[in-house]
């Protein structure tokens, strides 16, 4: 039995529409925040086997005393739950703004989503592409990584629980079953714990379920997921992976999502990715993966999930560890490692120094540098924020400069890394290389923090880079625009992408082809007045081309996703940092064009060189009888 439409909570505050759902500990409705006239959802606690209601006083009736005390611990459960999770800020997880109890039971308000669900979607348009599966599956493992950090497991992760707004977001619902857990990893709650069929993974069909934090539970779940999206089949049970594999996946799915699938669906947690940064690596194998913790993966040899037919035969990333046993010829490797880096260095860095009198910023300690960027260098210790420089200054980046304006990012930090176009050594607004910039809404040429589009606009590239809405050409004028997202790839593809610290930031060192770099700093991402994940991942804008649900370039964890062909300037909750270019050539087409085009107005103004006196007599007169645009007096003359 449940609330009756229009009727009200918190005395009037809110006013419930209709029923969204009922499942075994809550009922969802649809309600009316009658204050600020919004729609909202209201999650009622009612544990169906266990309760009833009043219909006259809609409070809930237990029966017998130990339903009673059943019930009551889980409604503090669940009160503290939806305490947790309003404690969290992420684009990806639902918002809940409102905790409170009444009818002697709990509830909790959260955003109204109103694009249903990925379950539905499947359901009503079939199975996905690669590219549109992933962007809903990478904004979860962005939500799940954000929950990890923190602790906590979600532990329901399936594509009923994954609802899109209606500009194609996905948001993580239903934290029902979450868990925390506290610094060593032990459970500090124990809301009960459901079995999603062909999500759970075998762990949680264990009595007690889940124990101890284990972020391998929900990458399981998100692989199944990503299994129906490209499917639309129920991924088999936990039991029937683990006795039979799983099915062979379409071939139409590409082989690397292919087996980042098999990885994350492995039947033991311990031969899964053991974490959302591992998951992403199988999905973006092509990018180098980041140098943060002593588990990092090494560049080569590459990690190779091999989809057999016993997915439990499925090797698992290969680690450093995995060398120990031929830790011999691994030292004698490295050493021939570092001795062709350093002769290839040296020789790289006397060249640019030879062929290109601006490279003057480059590190003179060219054996640290090259160590820095191998891949070999697995320790934080060992990264020298010193070999970060501009190209085109003898300054080190990092060197504070008072009063610097937003078009102070101007020639002297230029970098050009040896690709198409040149970036700046800075954030657009920022007045040190480690800054946010402060500046944030495309499509707002005051790109101040306080203002911006008030919803979502989707534009397509060519509209936006280097015109009246791309802010670094309002900010910057002249030649400075936004990288479109060809640029962006560029430096995605061909830089060596390596985690450091700067002046105590996080942030990723971009080494371009050449050996300059540029320092992109983990700047988190605003939304509201928070700023989140700052100092662990970075947005940057694009002028890219794109799918839906993305449209900026984000660097993280030593890898770029550009997952968008279009261009989203976001509402005003969401900001990102920016960082311009300068395409190469961009100055001389610029003034050639304009040269062509002034000597065009001249010559179409000015009448060819006439030869003889009278002609160039008459040619005077048409001169000036064109300005005057009076033909008669031209016949008039000429006769
Ligand atoms: N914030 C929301 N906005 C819009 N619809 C929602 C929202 N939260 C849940 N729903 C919808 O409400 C219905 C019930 O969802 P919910 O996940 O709360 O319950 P359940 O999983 O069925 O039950 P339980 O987890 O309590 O056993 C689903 O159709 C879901 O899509």
């Amino acid at each position: 039995m449940q609330l009756q439409s229009g009727s009200f909570l918190q005395g009037g505050k809110y006013k419930i529409e209709s029923i969204l759902g009922q499942g075994g500990f809550g009922i969802t409705y649809q309600a009316l925040q009658t204050g600020l006239n919004r729609q909202v959802a209201i999650k009622e606690f009612f544990m169906k086997d266990y309760c009833e209601r009043n219909e006259k006083t809609s409070h809930i009736i237990m029966g017998t005393q130990s339903s009673r005390e059943l019930v009551e611990r889980f409604r503090q459960k669940f009160i503290k739950e939806a305490q947790i999770i309003a404690g969290l800020a992420h684009t990806h997880i639902i918002s809940i703004y409102d905790v409170f109890e009444e009818n002697d039971t709990a509830y909790y308000v959260m955003e109204y989503i109103d694009g249903g669900s990925l379950k539905e979607r499947i359901e009503t348009n079939g199975a996905m592409s690669d590219s549109e599966a992933l962007s809903y599956v990478l904004q979860i493992a962005d939500a799940l990584e954000y929950l990890h950090h923190r602790k906590t497991m979600h532990l329901d992760v399936k594509p009923s629980n994954i609802l899109l707004r209606n500009n194609g977001e996905a948001v993580l619902i239903d934290f029902g079953i979450s868990k925390r857990y506290d610094d060593t990893g032990n459970q500090t709650s124990s809301t009960p714990i459901g079995i999603s069929k062909g999500y759970a993974p075998l762990e949680q069909y264990k009595q007690g379920g889940v124990k101890t934090f284990s972020p391998g539970t929900d990458i399981y779940s998100l692989g199944a997921t990503l299994f129906y999206l490209l499917t639309s089949q129920q991924p088999p049970e936990a039991s029937d992976v683990n006795d039979e594999g799983l099915p062979a996946l379409p071939t139409k799915i590409s082989p690397l999502i292919r087996k980042a699938i098999q990885g994350a669906m492995q039947p033991r947690c311990k031969d899964r990715p053991q974490n959302i940064n591992e998951f992403l690596t199988l999905l973006n194998e092509g990018i180098k993966p980041g140098l943060e913790n002593e588990t990092t993966i090494l560049d080569t040899p590459k990690n190779e999930f091999v989809a057999k037919e016993h997915p439990s035969s499925i090797p698992k990333p290969q680690r450093i560890f995995l060398f120990k046993k031929e830790w011999l010829w691994g030292v004698i490797a490295l050493i021939l490692i570092l001795c062709t880096i350093w002769l290839s260095r040296t020789n790289k860095t006397s060249n640019i120094a030879q062929d290109n009198s601006l490279a003057i910023g480059l590190d003179s300690t060219v054996s640290d540098s090259a160590i820095l960027t191998s891949p070999i260098s697995m320790n934080n210790s060992a990264l020298h924020d010193s070999s970060i420089r501009y190209e085109n200054s003898n300054t080190e980046i990092g060197q504070t400069r008072t009063n610097v304006q937003h078009n102070e990012i101007s020639t002297d930090q230029i970098v050009d890394l040896g690709l198409s176009v040149r970036w700046a050594g800075w954030n657009l607004g920022a007045s040190t290389p480690e800054e946010y910039g402060n500046l944030y809404y495309w499509g707002d040429s005051t790109g101040t923090a306080s203002s911006g589009p008030t919803s979502i606009n989707i534009y397509d590239f060519d509209d936006i880079c280097g015109s009246e809405y791309d802010i670094a050409r309002t900010q910057l004028g002249k030649y400075w625009r936004m990288p479109t997202a060809k640029e962006f790839m560029e430096l995605r593809d061909k830089c060596k992408i390596t985690w450091t610290t700067y002046q105590k930031i996080g942030g990723y060192k971009i080494t371009g082809p050449n050996g300059n770099n540029i320092f992109l700093p983990a700047v988190g991402i605003k939304n509201g007045q928070n700023i989140e994940n700052r100092g662990s991942i970075a947005y940057y804008w694009t002028g890219s081309v794109a799918l839906i649900g993305g449209g900026f370039v984000k660097f993280k964890r030593g890898r770029a996703f550009l997952l968008k062909d279009s261009v989203r300037v976001m509402p005003n909750n969401v900001a990102l940092p920016i960082r311009p270019v300068i395409p190469k050539e961009e100055k001389q087409k610029k003034e050639e064009q304009q040269r062509k085009k002034k000597r065009k107005s001249l010559e179409e103004r000015v009448p060819k060189f006439a030869s003889s006196p009278a002609d160039r007599f008459n040619s005077e007169i048409c001169y000036n009888c064109n300005i005057n645009n009076n033909k008669q007096t031209i016949n008039y003359l000429i006769i």
